[in-house]
């Protein structure tokens, strides 16, 4: 079987991991996150999102992460906006790159973002051009990809229309997000089957939340038909404030010791990985959702 032989993992468990916490998370621990993830050698952090505050709370800082962090050269600091008002706000906090985000599943857009999947699409033409304007990258994600919490099952054709769309207005890569972790192996390389039939691996990347456990196992289904970018988050933090019962991305961790196991190269050094998930479940008083993290913390102590 042939494996990309280097991956680029984004971590996203600083605005994926922390947006559906309610407890408020002291500014200082939020910075503390990111700096011990961009030390432990991660390339791309999604830090923060310039949403709503009404609706998403805890991200209501973010402006104050991005500028109060420590920048490792070369790391990429991204940050989500769903509108214009969003994407002024990320670049004038600093964002290295903005994310858009739609979804697959009309009901699941409208309780996320408050309109249609046209309608978002309509949102994100203006942030596609200011950003082009201004030499800024931009990814896409599509949520509910392999379910949604509205609706059930969600049509792969669904999926490509709106992947296409993305890209073709410009966005540098997609990222395929299962919001509710229903996917298994079959449905996840059938997805992909069809996908890449019309879209080029190097374009898309995998976001597997690990409700129902199969995120490990669909991940190894992306690698084997050549998905090299995979989302997951520290500590596995994380769910949907939008997707009811969502648990925590997978584990950054895990994926860690999986690609390393596999022999394919992250660039991460995995001890520093767990210290930095260990520090902000430590800070939040949560369990550690790796099982990674929870083996080598055991056989430290
Ligand atoms: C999109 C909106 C804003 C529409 O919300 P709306 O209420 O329809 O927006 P609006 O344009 O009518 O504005 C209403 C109010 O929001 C303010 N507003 C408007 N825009 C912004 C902004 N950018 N930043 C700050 N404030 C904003 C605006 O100024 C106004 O304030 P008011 O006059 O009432 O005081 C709202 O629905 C929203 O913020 N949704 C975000 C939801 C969210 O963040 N969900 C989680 C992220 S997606 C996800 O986790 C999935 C993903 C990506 O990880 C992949 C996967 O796993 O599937």
């Amino acid at each position: 079987m042939q494996y990309p032989s280097k991956v680029r993992i984004v971590d996203v468990g600083p605005r994926d991991g922390l947006q559906n916490e309610s407890a408020s998370i002291a500014l200082e621990d939020k910075i503390a996150l990111v700096q011990n993830l961009a030390s432990a050698g991660l390339g791309m952090i999604e830090t923060g999102s310039f949403v709503s505050p009404k609706w998403v709370p805890q991200m209501a800082d973010s402006g104050a992460v991005f500028s109060s962090i420590s920048r490792k050269p070369g790391v990429v600091y991204s940050a989500l906006t769903p509108n214009m008002q969003g994407f002024e706000a990320a670049l004038a906090a600093g964002a290295d790159e903005v994310a858009i985000f739609a979804a697959a599943s009309e009901s699941f857009s409208q309780k996320n973002i408050n309109c249609s999947i046209e309608e978002s699409l309509a949102r994100f033409a203006p942030i596609m051009a200011a950003a082009k304007l201004k030499g800024i990258r931009v990814r896409g994600y599509v949520s509910c990809v392999l379910g949604c919490p509205y609706e059930g099952d969600i049509s792969p054709q669904s999926v490509l229309a709106v992947s296409q769309k993305l890209l073709d207005m410009g966005c540098y890569e997609v990222s395929l997000g299962d919001t509710i972790g229903v996917g298994t192996p079959a449905k996840t390389a059938a997805l992909l089957k069809l996908l890449l039939n019309h879209l080029p691996a190097e374009k898309l990347a995998v976001h597997f939340h690990d409700t129902y456990g199969q995120a490990l196992a669909n991940i190894l289904m992306a690698l084997q038909q050549g998905i090299a970018v995979i989302d997951s988050s520290v500590a596995g933090l994380g769910g949907c404030p939008y997707a009811k019962g969502a648990s925590g991305n997978v584990a950054s961790e895990d994926v860690v010791y999986m690609l390393h196991g596999m022999g394919i190269d992250t660039g991460i050094n995995l001890d520093a990985l767990v210290d930095a998930g260990h520090a902000i479940m430590q800070a939040l008083g949560r369990e550690n959702q790796s099982k990674v993290a929870k083996a080598i913390l055991a056989k430290r102590a």
